[in-house]
């Protein structure tokens, strides 16, 4: 280890993990630079003309997926939970907002994790802190907690493999658009309050009906459409990952589609930022409560310079008591420079806090809430709503209180496995799209 792992001085605050073999990492780093890309441009450039759509208020964008993917979690039941969990979301969404929903995982690459302290101490003694499958191991001993650049390797095949499931899957019928309502008729069926449910889903039924009667396919490769997107915060992995297109002579992040910028890196003259500027991928910037409208419009002046929309995406997380009052000044000023971005609610990072058991965990009624409350800025406003980034799984995880699901204090400790920060299980997510999708209709 170096001597900053033991000292806790770090060179900057851009979540970099301090790599102990500077020779290794510059082979993974040259075999990353050799390794096919992951995603192609055609793809990010149909992903921008989709989300250009969620900007000019057509459609909505659904994000979501593990707060930390982990290798192990890449199987075929962990990634078609989440695809279908998200799937099944995106049909209640576009039903009530009718408008189409732009589906993006939080997968294929979301294995670093920026942290709040660097270290982590137990019992006297101090180690590095677990910052995702990409970097080191959550176990608390030296060999697991020293940064280990051979793991952005496993990064990519674990990348590679999750898109492979995600393409399968989602050719192979996986995306049907009458299977999807069967399993949110279950859903309803099952749920303890499925009742105020039943409305939207009937109404879902009778629209299939329609569809099909009209001659029309439920199998319409439109639904199947799904594209991945993750933090752009491992430079030493993303770096290598970047390609120009011989056709066009444009440089893309060709480690996902969608790539953003994270609360704790999006300093405006830091280098994610400068990443995202010298990618043509579709990026976004996270947003917390304490960012400064000239802060924002810098991000507009340096990310969309030409004021494309579908190129920029602000993700909200202000917390549910400060998005009411903190957001309307900054769409207000965006709006003002011309700029057509997409506006999307990150509902739960400002919104954790730990429970009396030492869980961090988050409640559904304020993650809710502050979908509630960005919805309703944006109505006063005049301006679209764009839609929802979430971490979630498709499992049946108790991390999250409150929902249908009925998670309380008490349940939190029964099947808390996040790798990082607490997810919305799959009901809570279902929990959560119908009422977004009510909101859509009425607010
Ligand atoms: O997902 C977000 C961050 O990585 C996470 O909230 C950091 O958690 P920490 O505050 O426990 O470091
Ligand atoms: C770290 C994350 O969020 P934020 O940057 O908003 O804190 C995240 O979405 O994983």
């Amino acid at each position: 280890m170096t001597s900053e792992h033991l000292t806790g001085q770090r060179p900057s605050d851009d979540q970099q993990p301090e790599w102990p073999d500077a020779g290794r990492l510059r082979e993974v780093t040259g075999r990353l630079a050799a390794a096919p890309p992951l995603v192609f441009p055609a793809e990010c450039e149909a992903l921008r003309a989709r989300l250009a759509a969620v900007a000019r208020g057509e459609a909505l964008l659904l994000q979501g997926g593990d707060c930390a993917e982990t290798f192990a979690s890449a199987t075929e039941e962990s990634v078609g939970g989440k695809l279908r969990t998200l799937l099944q979301m995106a049909v209640v969404l576009a039903h009530g907002a009718s408008l189409p929903v732009v589906k993006v995982g939080r997968m294929a690459g979301q294995f670093a994790k920026p942290r709040s302290r660097p270290f982590e101490e137990r019992d006297g003694v101090r180690l590095p802190s677990y910052r995702g499958d990409a970097v080191n191991e959550p176990g608390f001993s030296a060999r697991e907690r020293t940064p280990d650049p051979a793991r952005m390797l496993r990064m990519y095949e674990t990348a590679s493999t999750t898109l492979n499931l995600v393409r399968a899957l989602t050719a192979g019928g996986f995306a049907d658009l009458a299977r999807v309502h069967e399993w949110n008729r279950a859903f309803v069926a099952g749920a303890s309050d499925g009742r105020r449910y039943e409305r939207l889903a009937g109404e879902i039924q009778r629209a299939l009906a329609f569809l099909r009667a009209c001659g029309g396919d439920t199998r319409a490769t439109a639904t199947a459409e799904f594209h991945v997107s993750h933090e752009a915060l491992l430079l030493d992995y993303e770096r290598p990952l970047t390609r120009t297109d011989p056709e066009t002579g444009r440089t893309y992040g060709t480690s996902g589609h969608l790539l953003w910028v994270g609360e704790r890196t999006r300093r405006p003259d830091g280098p994610h930022i400068d990443y995202a500027a010298g990618v043509r991928n579709p990026v976004a910037v996270k947003l917390g409560p304490g960012v400064a409208a000239d802060t924002v419009l810098r991000y507009v002046d340096r990310l969309d310079p030409d004021r494309e929309p579908g190129r920029l995406t602000f993700v909200v997380r202000m917390g549910a008591e400060r998005v009411r009052e903190r957001l309307a000044p900054l769409v207000e000023k965006v709006g003002a420079e011309g700029a057509l971005v997409c506006w999307v609610c990150d509902p739960m990072h400002g919104n954790t806090f730990v429970a009396p058991s030492g869980h961090k965990t988050r409640h559904f009624d304020a993650i809710a809430d502050e979908v509630r409350g960005f919805m309703e800025v944006h109505r006063s406003l005049g301006t679209h709503p764009g839609g929802v980034h979430l971490e979630l799984t498709g499992g049946d995880v108790t991390e999250c209180l409150g929902g249908s699901a009925g998670v309380d204090v008490d349940t939190l400790p029964r099947r808390y496995e996040t790798a990082c920060d607490p997810r919305l299980n799959h009901s809570q997510a279902l929990d959560l799209a119908f009422l977004i999708a009510e909101w859509y209709r009425s607010v």
